[in-house]
């Protein structure tokens, strides 16, 4: 049997390579529309300023990790890592490309290098569990103008998220089970604990206009409690990181849960619940400047649950994603137009569905 070759495009967001790249980065991030809500004349000046004033924070912030976003490496590695738990299946020969949003590869050069691998058809993985129009909808949108450029026209179905997925959430509940453990040896006894899921922000304005980003968060927070076992009972919490605009972000902050604990006395293991990769999010500011204001405020101890990254119970569920849309045979979703999860305020029917061929 002549297997089918799947190209898997994994998208991510895409981080600075150096301390140059950081102020192009952001350049890129807040020109984009999905980003930045402004007339499209007043768009590029603003970004451009916006840009301009974040440089030196995020500068000081990538300076703690080398100067540079960890982000690509770790994606090629859960790219290799997902072919090499596709390798067996009698199929498809499958090979990951990844597709960065504001960084390189940049989608038009990586669309350039799935055209030349001739595949019978692609599918859009995005590395963000939730859907938002500010991620994934961000993605897809840059994807479909650099095949629109070349001409690569391959049936291609897209996942448009995978919040509840249970592989995923099994693999998150582990994760934090272990880092439970670690936490508990750590703390005397008396010392409750209470777990927080934090998440990457979002403009209030941007979930009021119908992005199903902070929905499907709760999902997610729910699937991975599911699974938690004994100590799915434990205190918890959701709360929102990273807010960078002055703008309202829907909350609780990560920081309010952090004085909420310190008020409490109770402890904290922190669990990334967007992100499924270290990065600047996870390693600085949960990992340096959310442990000093817990230690600032008294808080009893401060841990972190470890983000995905290429866990192996991880990167099966990523496998168990890709197999189920691509033998979900039929379009269902399509996401040509209106770049948004097609169910806005509930959960989406078709997250391991196929999805449009956006040429056909
Ligand atoms: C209005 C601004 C932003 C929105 C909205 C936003 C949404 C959003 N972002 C992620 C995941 C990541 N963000 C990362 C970096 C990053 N994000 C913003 C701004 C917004 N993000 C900025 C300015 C930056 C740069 C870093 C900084 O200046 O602090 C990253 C990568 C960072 C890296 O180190 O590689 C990720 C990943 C999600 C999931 C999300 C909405 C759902
Ligand atoms: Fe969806
Ligand atoms: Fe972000």
């Amino acid at each position: 049997m002549t297997k089918r070759r799947v190209a898997i495009v994994l998208f991510n967001l895409g981080g600075p390579d150096r301390p140059e790249s950081v102020r192009p980065f952001l350049t890129n991030l807040f020109t984009d529309p999905a980003i930045l809500r402004v007339p499209g004349f007043v768009r590029p000046w603003l970004g451009r300023l916006i840009a301009w004033r974040r440089t030196k924070p995020a500068l000081e912030n990538y300076a703690f990790i080398g100067g540079r976003s960890p982000l690509l490496e770790l994606t090629q590695e859960q790219g290799r890592a997902l072919d090499a738990a596709l390798a067996g299946d009698p199929a498809i020969e499958a090979r990951s490309f990844v597709a960065m949003r504001y960084w390189h590869p940049l989608s038009d050069a990586v669309a350039r290098d799935v055209q030349a691998w001739k595949p019978d058809e692609v599918l859009l993985l995005p590395l963000y569990p939730q859907y938002s129009t500010t991620t994934t909808g961000s993605s897809a949108t840059a994807w479909d103008e650099a095949c629109a450029a070349i001409g690569l026209s391959v049936p291609t179905t897209m996942l448009c998220c995978w919040h509840s997925h249970g592989g995923f959430a099994s693999a998150t509940a582990a994760l934090v089970r272990g880092a439970y453990a670690q936490a508990r040896a750590a703390l005397p006894d008396d010392v409750p604990l209470r777990l927080l899921f934090s998440a990457h922000g979002l403009p209030e304005s941007i979930v009021k206009a119908g992005d199903p980003y902070q929905w499907q968060v709760e999902r997610t927070v729910a699937a991975v409690r599911r699974e938690l076992g004994d100590i799915a009972e434990m205190d918890h919490a959701v709360c929102y990181q990273s807010r960078v605009t002055p703008q309202v972000w829907i909350g609780p902050s990560t920081e309010a849960e952090i004085e909420r604990a310190a008020h409490d006395k109770v402890a904290l293991l922190v669990c990334p619940i967007a992100f499924v990769s270290e990065h600047s999010e996870t390693l600085v500011e949960l990992d340096i400047e959310y442990r000093e204001v817990a230690h600032k405020l008294g808080v009893p101890g401060y841990f972190r649950v470890p983000a995905q990254n290429s866990d192996a119970g991880f990167i099966a569920a990523l496998a168990d994603l890709a197999r189920g849309a691509l033998a979900s045979g039929r379009t269902l979703c399509s996401y040509a137009g209106a770049r948004q999860c097609p169910k806005q305020q509930g959960d989406c029917p078709h997250a391991r569905a196929r999805i449009a061929e956006a040429a056909a």
